[in-house]
């Protein structure tokens, strides 16, 4: 992981981050788990939740440490949190992440995962698991700058990890021709405030 290039433009992309075969066993895990694991994703957190499916369409699941796959990818980037807190003090509390499924024609329109101020969402992390996509199958996600420029349209090909600024980075997901599996996840601060836990979902 190259940190400078995150201090640099407040993002960063990784084509190799996992191992093709660790990648693999994500994908066929994804690929294999019954519907009722899945729920609709939505937006907000907490009292704000609500399903908007104008605005996404993906299903999502949490992982926990329920089995060793999971455990295997919450460890990796339990390591990639240290790095980041010893390399540049980013003080990383703790870290969430879902499995994400987009079906064919699924989308995410324009987003900030977090707004400033008001969320203690750092960091986003997209960790892509499809094998062979190829820019036809679409599904890319497209990065915009500050004037709403395109700073960066990513392919989601396996095993690549895609880092940014979760309050600085307004992005979206178009809509793809094939099933799109990832693993979406935010190293977090700890914000809670007068005894009351802040809810990370
Ligand atoms: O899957 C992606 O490329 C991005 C997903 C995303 O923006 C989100 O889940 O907030
Ligand atoms: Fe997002």
């Amino acid at each position: 992981m190259d940190c400078d290039q995150l201090v640099r433009n407040g993002y960063v992309i990784v084509p190799d981050f996992l191992s093709a075969a660790h990648t693999r066993l994500l994908y066929q895990y994804a690929q294999q788990l019954p519907d009722y694991e899945w729920q609709q994703a939505g937006i907000g957190r907490a009292d704000d939740y609500s399903t908007n499916t104008r605005i996404r369409q993906d299903k999502i699941r949490w992982l926990s440490r329920a089995n060793t796959l999971e455990t295997n990818y919450l460890n990796g980037l339990e390591t990639l949190r240290l790095q980041l807190n010893r390399e540049l003090f980013m003080g990383l509390f703790d870290y969430e992440c879902h499995l994400a499924h987009y079906p064919p024609g699924a989308f995410y329109r324009k987003h900030l995962d977090a707004f400033k101020g008001r969320s203690n969402r750092i960091l986003t992390t997209v960790l892509y698991l499809n094998p062979d996509w190829s820019s036809t199958d679409g599904g890319q996600l497209v990065i915009y700058g500050q004037r709403q420029e395109i700073l960066e349209t990513v392919l989601p090909e396996a095993g690549k990890l895609v880092l940014f600024l979760s309050d600085k980075f307004v992005h979206e997901v178009l809509a793809g021709q094939r099933d799109r599996y990832s693993i979406t996840g935010w190293f977090r601060l700890n914000a809670s405030i007068g005894g009351v836990i802040d809810p990370s979902r």
